[in-house]
C-alpha cells in the first residue's frame, strides 16, 4: 500500500524583497510521520511552517497539503491541521480552563466537552482551575498543545515548541508528541535549532540550511550513519592511509590536518583494535593517539550545514 503523503513542497520559494528565506525547497511528509525541521536562525523554518498554515504565500513553487492543491482547497482542509507558530496569547489572570474555553467559542468549535478532552491530552484537567500566571513553561506549551488539539487534527504544526524548556520539560513534550503520534496517529511537523532536542521523537528529518534543504533523512537512516569511527594520530598520515588501503582494504577513512585519521565503521572490539595498531607499529610509523569515538547527531548536522567535522 502507498504511504499517505501529507506535506509536499516542490521548488517551495519564499522571498521578502531581497532575503530569500526559502529557496527552491522540496519536502516531503508521510501521515504517520514526526518530522523534525531542523535549522539554524534564520534557516527558513518559521517561514515554511506559516506557508501550511496560509499565513504567507509562497513566491514560487508548488505545495500540496493534504491532497488539496489550490487555495481554496487547502484553505478547506487547514481545519483539519493545529499549529503552534507564535507563542498563542493566553489571559494571566483566566484560568487554564477559561483561556481554552474562550478560545473554543472564538473559533466556533462545537460542545464544552472540546476543551475537557484537550486538558486531558495533555494531561493538564486536574491542574484546570490554575491561572495562566502561575503556569511553568512545561505547562504554557503543554497549554499551547491543547489549544491546538481542540479542533481534532490530522496534523500538528508546532514552531520550536521546546525552546526553553529544562530537561524534563523537553521529555514532557517528547513523550505527549509520542502518545498522540502513536494512538491518535496524528501527523507532526515539528521545528527546532537544536538537533539533540528531537532525538527520540523524529522519525524524519529535514535539514534546512540558509533557505535550502540540505537533506531529508529517516531516523533510521540517520542513526546508522552515525557510527563508530576509530581515531588515529601518527607520525605520517600519508604514509598509513596508503597503508591501510593496501594491507587492510580500507577505503572508508579521511585524512585530517595534524596526521590524524579517522576509520568509519570499526567495531569496537579488541582484535579488530590490535590490526590497526599493528599497522602502524610494523611499518615504522609512529602511533601517537587511539580513540574509538562516535558521530552523534549535532557532529552529523554541523558536518552538512558546513562540510567540516567538528571535533569534539
Ligand atoms: N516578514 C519578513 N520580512 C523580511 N524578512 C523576513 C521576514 N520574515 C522572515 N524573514 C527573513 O527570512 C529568513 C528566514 O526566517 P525564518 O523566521 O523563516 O527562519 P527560522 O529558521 O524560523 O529562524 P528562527 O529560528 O530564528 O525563528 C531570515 O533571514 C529572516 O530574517
Amino acid at each position: 500500500m502507498r504511504e499517505k503523503i501529507v506535506v509536499k513542497a516542490m521548488n517551495l520559494t519564499k522571498k521578502y524583497k531581497q532575503v530569500v528565506a526559502l529557496n527552491q525547497v522540496d519536502i516531503t511528509v508521510k501521515k504517520g510521520d514526526i518530522y523534525g525541521l531542523v535549522g539554524n536562525n534564520g534557516a527558513g523554518k518559521t517561514t515554511f511552517l506559516k506557508m501550511l498554515t496560509g499565513q504567507i504565500q509562497p513566491t514560487d513553487g508548488q505545495l500540496n497539503l493534504l491532497d488539496a492543491q489550490s487555495e481554496t482547497e487547502m484553505n478547506h482542509v487547514r481545519r483539519k491541521i493545529g499549529a503552534i507558530i507564535e507563542t498563542p496569547s493566553f489571559y494571566p489572570n483566566l484560568s487554564i480552563e477559561k483561556n481554552l474555553e474562550y478560545y473554543r467559542i472564538q473559533r466556533g468549535i462545537p460542545g464544552k466537552k472540546a476543551v475537557t478532552k484537550a486538558l486531558e491530552e495533555v494531561g493538564l484537567l486536574e491542574v484546570k482551575k490554575r491561572k495562566y500566571s502561575a503556569l511553568s513553561l512545561g505547562m504554557k506549551q503543554r497549554l499551547g498543545l491543547a489549544l491546538a488539539l481542540m479542533g481534532e487534527p490530522e496534523v500538528l504544526i508546532l514552531d520550536e515548541p521546546i525552546n526553553g524548556l529544562d530537561p524534563s520539560g523537553i521529555i514532557e513534550i517528547r513523550n505527549l508528541l509520542l502518545k498522540l503520534n502513536r494512538e491518535k496517529y496524528i501527523t507532526i511537523l515539528i521545528s527546532s535549532h537544536i538537533l539533540m532536542e528531537l532525538e527520540n521523537v523524529a522519525s524524519h528529518y529535514g535539514f534546512l540550511d540558509k533557505g535550502k534543504i540540505k537533506e531529508e533523512i529517516s531516523a533510521e537512516k540517520l542513526k546508522e550513519k552515525c557510527t563508530n569511527y576509530l581515531e588515529l594520530k601518527v607520525t605520517d598520515a600519508e604514509k598509513y592511509a596508503a597503508l591501510l588501503e593496501l594491507k587492510l582494504n580500507c577505503k572508508d577513512y579521511k585524512v585530517l590536518s595534524g596526521n590524524c585519521i579517522q576509520i568509519m565503521n570499526v567495531k569496537d572490539r579488541e582484535e579488530n583494535l590490535s590490526d590497526y595498531s599493528a599497522l602502524a607499529i610494523k611499518n615504522d610509523i609512529g602511533l601517537l593517539s587511539m580513540d574509538m569515538r562516535k558521530i552523534d547527531l549535532e557532529n552529523y548536522y554541523m558536518n552538512l550545514i558546513s562540510g567540516i567535522r567538528e571535533e569534539r
